[in-house]
């Protein structure tokens, strides 16, 4: 069931375009990714869906009701957690809930909420936020987005500057929220951070949308390769083209994925004038996949 319909949006800042006709939606209960390069709009299109930012085309609804920057109503059912969480050095993991939940009707269990999120142990319980680590802060941050018991929660770059360690935990307890029916937005410019994590992904550039898919269909990208030295590598870039496969270029190598089969490239190249000196069969990997998607998208631009 579709929790959040982003539809075509249009943000310019001046001349300058920040989202273009940018669509996506999130399921209930569904970890999303909004990955992209650093200046690609992921925080300008989450801070148009938190209602920070007006926009000028498309509509953005959450349950069926209207999010724009001057009706918020809809915000009730979303916590959002933008960069950095504010957080009083002098207040308690529990005070900072007790602060948060003041002009909230029906707030979470507090006593829950930081045994959900994993704030109710040794290291928290009298210290102040002063003596917390960042993942500990983070944490703590996810804790104050849920207070209004969201349908969703938006967070932008939440793994920034935490240790492995705490990616992990951190990976962990949105799962966790996630299996009790909780919808995530997470943007990051990092694929690697996130792919084991999320159930779809928004792939965003230069303001603009260029893949949504379910994380399945976008590892089916994840295509085996085939790297070739011919005697001429720009005649068999130009065939690779002309067939339709991505192909790429790195030192006297030629890269190519797309075709069926290693049999068929070979046939194709065999019908122009030029022999294949090696060739190697290399698996995909998705994070070249991702900047291979960027790159051909930027050639287009
Ligand atoms: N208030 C603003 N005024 C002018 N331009 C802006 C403004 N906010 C964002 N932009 C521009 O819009 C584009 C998208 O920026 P945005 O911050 O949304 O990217 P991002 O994907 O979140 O990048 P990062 O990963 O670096 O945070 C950038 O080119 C940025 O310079």
């Amino acid at each position: 069931m579709t929790l959040l319909e982003v539809k075509n949006i249009d943000k310019h800042f001046g001349k300058k375009i920040g989202l273009s006709q940018v669509s996506f939606n999130v399921a209930a209960g569904h970890i999303v990714g909004l990955i992209g390069p650093n200046g690609a709009g992921k925080s300008t299109a989450m801070r148009a869906i938190t209602g920070l930012m007006s926009y000028s085309a498309g509509t953005i609804t959450l349950d069926g009701q209207p999010v724009t920057f001057s009706d918020h109503q809809a915000l009730d059912k979303v916590g959002n957690l933008i960069e950095y969480p504010s957080i009083y050095p002098n207040l308690t993991a529990f005070e900072h809930l007790k602060l948060y939940a003041m002009d909230t009707k029906t707030p979470a269990d507090f006593k829950d909420l930081m045994h959900r999120t994993q704030i109710d142990g040794d290291n928290f319980g009298k210290r102040k936020a002063k003596h917390f680590s960042l993942g500990m802060k983070q944490r703590l941050g996810i804790a104050i987005s849920l207070i209004r018991q969201p349908k969703l929660v938006i967070l932008d770059e939440p793994m920034n500057g935490l240790d492995p360690q705490s990616v992990h935990d951190l990976r962990n307890l949105i799962r966790n929220l996630a299996n009790d029916g909780v919808a995530f937005l997470i943007s990051s410019h990092l694929l690697d951070e996130l792919q084991k994590l999320v159930d779809d992904v928004v792939i965003i550039n230069h303001g603009k949308i260029i893949e949504t898919a379910t994380i399945t269909e976008f590892f089916s990208h994840d295509k085996i390769r085939w790297v070739f030295e011919t005697s001429d590598n720009e005649a068999t870039v130009k065939l690779a083209q002309a067939h339709g496969w991505a192909v790429t270029t790195e030192d006297d190598h030629v890269q190519i994925s797309g075709a069926e089969n290693l049999q068929e490239v070979i046939t194709a190249i065999n019908t122009i004038d030029v022999q294949i000196k090696t060739v190697n069969t290399v698996t995909g990997n998705l994070e070249k996949s991702l900047l291979d998607m960027l790159a051909t998208d930027d050639k287009g631009a």
